[in-house]
């Protein structure tokens, strides 16, 4: 199990700092897989999970929200035949918080 996997998702409010760009190129390198893409301005972490089938995918997305509610961090996620992208950002600071970093390496866990 990787470092930041093992670690919690600390409270993020308004106020958090958005990681800097150094920051944001430490953490990528640990969550191999993931890249950052821009949406309007939001940086956001997205990986794509391959499977297949649509029912595979369909359980991995299940697992995925699951993880999510147990944190109160939520992705984007969408599911098609044999893929899952999944997106994390946080809301609340318009852009990346360590604690997306921490979610990947937890996604990465769930076998996808
Ligand atoms: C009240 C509740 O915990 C917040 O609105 C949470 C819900 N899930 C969230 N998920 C993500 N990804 N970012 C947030 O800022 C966020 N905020």
């Amino acid at each position: 199990m990787s470092e930041l996997q093992k670690q919690q998702c600390e409270a993020c409010n308004a106020d958090a700092p958005r990681l800097s760009e150094q920051e944001i190129q430490t953490y990528l390198q640990q969550v191999p897989g993931w890249q950052v893409k821009d949406h309007d301005g939001v940086a956001i972490l997205t990986r794509q999970y391959t499977f297949k089938n649509f029912a595979e995918a369909l359980s991995f997305t299940q697992k995925v929200g699951e993880l999510a509610e147990s944190y109160q961090h939520h992705p984007a996620l969408v599911t098609e035949w044999g893929k899952v992208t999944v997106d994390w950002w946080t809301h609340k600071i318009k852009g990346l918080h360590r604690n997306d970093f921490i979610m990947a390496a937890k996604t990465d866990g769930l076998g996808g």
